[in-house]
């Protein structure tokens, strides 16, 4: 199946010059939606890992279907003062502007290996923030997937080193 059919995009949002990937018409499709949770579920079963991380709010639809998919446990990295219990927390930029995320201090297990999921990789900035809350929690993080990457905004840049999977890539 041709994923790219059902990633509308919308130009100039949230702001002038971007190219917004909208995923609602994959999710609209339960073929097309089933389709990509099974894709990835595959593509996953090559990464060593206990846990799936996936951030607010796009990175929850696949995130958690992935890890019931997997047999795997789920951490939630939400915006900020949404997590009830203590949180760590940063700020970082993204492909339209800036925004903060916080995970809650004893998310992960020392040592834990750890799956990054969102849907889109664009400049790489959440997935590097991402990271970087994973390890000051004391997770490892075995690698990182995401259902859209825009290869143009150069994301891998900011990931040197890390494993990285992705579908669909403009
Ligand atoms: O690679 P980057 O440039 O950092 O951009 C990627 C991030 O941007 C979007 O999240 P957004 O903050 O818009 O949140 P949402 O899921 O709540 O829509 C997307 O879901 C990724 O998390
Ligand atoms: N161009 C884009 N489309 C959808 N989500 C995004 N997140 C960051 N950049 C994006």
């Amino acid at each position: 199946m041709d994923l790219k059919k059902f990633i509308r995009d919308i130009p100039d949002f949230p702001e002038k010059g971007i190219i917004f990937r909208d995923i609602t018409p994959l999710l609209k499709d339960k073929n097309a939606f089933q389709y990509a949770i099974n894709e990835m579920t595959t593509a996953l079963k090559s990464i060593d890992f206990d846990v799936i991380a996936a951030p607010e709010a796009r990175g929850f639809i696949f995130g958690g279907a992935l890890a019931y998919n997997l047999g795997k446990s789920f951490v939630p990295i939400r915006k900020p003062g949404k997590l009830p219990y203590k949180t760590l927390s940063e700020k970082y930029q993204l492909e339209y502007g800036t925004a903060e995320l916080e995970i809650h201090e004893d998310a992960i297990n020392e040592g834990e290996k750890v799956l990054i999921f969102d849907d889109v990789l664009a400049t790489g900035g959440t997935a590097k923030t991402l990271k970087s809350l994973i390890e000051k929690t004391g997770g490892i993080v075995a690698g990182m997937a995401f259902l859209i990457e825009l290869t143009y905004l150069n994301p891998r840049k900011l990931l040197k080193d890390e494993k990285v999977i992705s579908l669909i890539t403009y």
